[in-house]
Formats: structure tokens, sequence, C-alpha cells
């Protein structure tokens, strides 16, 4: 059977493609993208009039929780999420438990995933074994069982001689590195951004300064060795300022901003208490200006979600005591149109690079493009879709978004993975 995408508007971020057109699909591959000659009764047609049809999107950020927390998200479950947002390739975080720190657990997530899950699941490894910043993990062996980026995602590798023999083995092996940029000196025990916000709620709160440390000195050992760095979640002006520099003089770093940190500030602490507890933390107006002139000049090429679900008894402990993170991915295409499409701070080809082609890219994905003889993971867009958040709604198995009850205006409608049909709510 063929399915043909008719009449929609459709873009290839990597080659900045932008017509009207229709696409066709034939056995999990695009072989048609423009004019049709012939269509033959039994084609699956799906009118994309006034829509957006784009390369399945990429999350190269995603905390899927399996081992370890199938309370809070599977593989499965994450999956769903995933499609439901538009995403068709994640890649895992490894803080599970066990994390992922050796082939076997590696193989065990991708091989659920093959299994299990409706969109292409791809897996960092750990830096260090139980993402406790002891003692490195076998990175050759890792790589070559799949691991696409090396991370202890959720805490930072203190020590700078063990980082220093990671950044040089990363530059060995040709593999990025992921950082999550807090210093644990200088940043303990907070919950909220240090500033107004947390005085006011009796938190300790958590100060740039510890974030911008840790940037600017993986930063170094990035120049120092020749690695490939990813920054994780930048949420600070200076964070972004940092990295916009360290390109500037040539070293190989980019940099990924989060959806909640170019939408909200710490003031949603005060509405929706634990649900706006976040690592790092949403910071305040000027930090998500700088978040979005960063996605705007090119400092920070990738939008990724952090998704991180965490059960409802969790988040309702007090604010000192609740773990951080958010829900991500079905809120993601609706925040990057509202706060950066919409309202004029980024261009649509822009704004989709940086959910395609541009994560796929750091990571070194086949994902991320439409073009005709590639995989046919294609999304379907509707940038004027308005609707409102309500996680009692979503695919995740979690609920704790600090988006609840907000207006959106942009929506996946349809998600195909290899040319199945994996989210649907354009009833065709
Ligand atoms: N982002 C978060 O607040 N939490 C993440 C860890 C992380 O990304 O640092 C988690 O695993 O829950
Ligand atoms: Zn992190
Ligand atoms: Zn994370």
């Amino acid at each position: 059977m063929r399915t043909l995408i008719k009449n929609g508007t459709v873009i290839n971020p990597e080659t900045h493609f932008m017509e009207i057109t229709n696409v066709i699909i034939e056995d999990e591959k695009i072989v048609h993208i423009g004019p049709i000659t012939n269509v033959t009764v039994d084609d699956h047609i799906i009118d994309a009039s006034g829509l957006l049809v784009v390369p399945g999107l990429v999350d190269i950020h995603v905390h899927f929780r399996d081992p370890g927390f199938p309370q809070k998200e599977t593989i499965s479950s994450g999956a769903l999420s995933a499609a439901a947002g538009g995403f068709t390739s994640v890649v895992c975080m490894p803080n599970t438990k066990p994390s992922i720190d050796t082939v076997e657990t590696l193989e065990y997530v991708l091989r659920t995933g093959l299994e299990q899950a409706v969109v292409k699941v791809y897996s960092s490894a750990a830096l260090t074994y139980g993402i406790e910043g002891k003692v490195l993990t076998e990175m050759e062996s890792l790589k070559q069982a799949g691991a696409v980026t090396f991370t202890d995602d959720g805490r930072t590798v203190m020590d700078p001689k063990l980082v220093y023999t990671a950044f040089r083995k990363a530059a060995e092996l040709d593999v990025p590195i992921s950082s999550h940029c807090e210093d644990h000196h200088l940043v303990s025990g907070g919950s909220l951004n240090q500033g107004e916000v947390s005085n006011q709620l009796g938190d300790p709160g958590i100060p740039r300064l510890g974030e911008e440390l840790i940037i600017a000195r993986d930063i170094l050992f990035a120049e120092e060795t020749g690695a490939q760095l990813h920054i994780q979640h930048v949420s600070t002006a200076r964070g972004v300022q940092l990295i916009r520099e360290a390109k500037a003089r040539g070293v190989r770093v980019t940099g990924e901003g989060a959806p909640h940190h170019f939408s909200i500030t710490d003031e949603q602490a005060l509405l929706c208490g634990t649900l706006a507890k976040v690592n790092p933390p949403l910071r305040t107006k000027e930090d998500v200006e700088a978040v979005i002139a960063g996605l705007a000049d090119g400092t920070l090429e990738a939008i990724a979600t952090d998704h991180a679900p965490h059960t409802a008894e969790e988040k309702a402990r007090p604010l000192g005591e609740a773990p951080f993170g958010l829900v991500g991915l079905e809120t993601a295409v609706g925040l990057t149109f509202t706060f950066l499409v919409h309202s004029g701070r980024l261009s649509l080809m822009d704004a989709l690079a940086k959910l395609t082609v541009n994560p796929s890219e750091i990571m070194g994905l086949p994902s991320g493009r439409l073009t005709k003889g590639s995989d046919a993971d294609i999304t379907i867009l509707d940038p004027q879709k308005e609707w409102t958040v309500d996680p009692e709604q979503f695919k995740s198995q979690s609920r704790n978004s600090p988006f609840a009850g907000m207006k959106l205006k942009g929506k996946a409608v349809l998600t195909m993975v290899n040319g199945t049909v994996v989210y649907d709510e354009m009833l065709n």
C-alpha cells in the first residue's frame, strides 16, 4: 500500500525546502516529493491542506525511567508521549536504575525500544558507573554497542581529573559528551532559582553561578582536548554567552534550550509549586530572553524537552523534598510555536531545524530529514491549532506539568514512523 500526504506545506529544514506539494510513502520509505501524476484507488490519502508536513521531530534529551521506575514512565509509555508530541526519535538519558553504564543495560534499553516503542529510541550512556562521578565507564564498548553520547545527566562529574580523562577518551572515540552543568559544591539544597521568588518561598535557592562554572569548565576541556561538547538545558544569560564566545573562537560546542526555559520564569512556582521545580531551575525574564536570543542567533542549535516524568505522590511532597523535573514531550511543539514562532522571535524554518536536523546532527542520528529515499518518519503540524494543556490527556504516564491550563497555539496532529501512523488526531 502507498500513503499519499497531499497538499501540505512540505518542509525540509536541512535544505531550506518549503513548498505546497505532496509526499508519497511506500514500504516504510519516502519515495516521492512533488506533483502527483497517478493516484491509485487503494492509496491511503491524508489531506494536509493548510498544515505543515515536516521531518519527524527529534528530542535528544528524554528520561524514560526504564529500568527502575516504571511507575513514572516506561519506554513504551514514553514513546507514546513522544509520538503525541510529534517526535519520532528520542535519545534517553542514563539516570535509570541501574543506570545505563554497562553494555548489558544499554542493550536492554535499545532492545526494549525496538520491541515496545512506537518511535525510534536511541540512548546515551553514563560517563561514570552509577552516575556516581567516581569511575569512568567503558566508553569504547558502550559506543560500539550504540551509545550516541556520554553524560551523567541529573548530576555533574565534579572531579576535574576524571572529566579530563573522559574528554580525552571522547575526542579519541569522536563521540559527543553531553553536560548537565551544576557545581555541586555551590548548588545544593535549593529547589528554585536563587532570587526573589526563592526568598519569598523560604527556599535556599540555586545560584546561576553553579551552572555557569561548569559550562565554562567543560568548554575549556573541549577546547583543550578537541572533544565535541553538548551543553544540556542552558538556563542562564551568562551560560548562553559563554557558549557564544566559545563558538566564536572555534570550540566544538553546541547547546540546547528547553521549552520551559524559553517560556516561563521562576514565578511559575508561585502558581504551581513543585510542578515548577526543575533542574536547572526556571530563572527570570532576563534569562528567558537570553535563551530565546541564543536560539535565535544559533548559539543554541537544538530544542530538547528534558522530559522528566515523576509521580503525583512525589510531586505532592514539600518543595525541598519533591524531585526535579517536568513532563515535556507533549507541550514542546505548542510552546515552540507560541513563544518562538508566532511571537516572531524565530522563523518557522529555524524553529523546525532546532527540532529536527540540528539535534540529529549533534548526536549523529540518521533522523531529522524529509527527503526521497529516507525513512518515512513524518510529522504533520497544525501551526494555527489553539488548545489548552490538560495533563489528564497526556499519553505519558505522568502528569507533572507546570503548563496545565495554559493556552497554546500550534500542535502535532499526526505522527508517522517508518510509514506507520503512530499518532493521529486528524481522523483520516
Ligand atoms: N531535569 C530535571 O529536573 N530532572 C531530570 C534530571 C536532569 O535532567 O537533570 C530527571 O531525571 O528527573
Ligand atoms: Zn540535567
Ligand atoms: Zn535531563
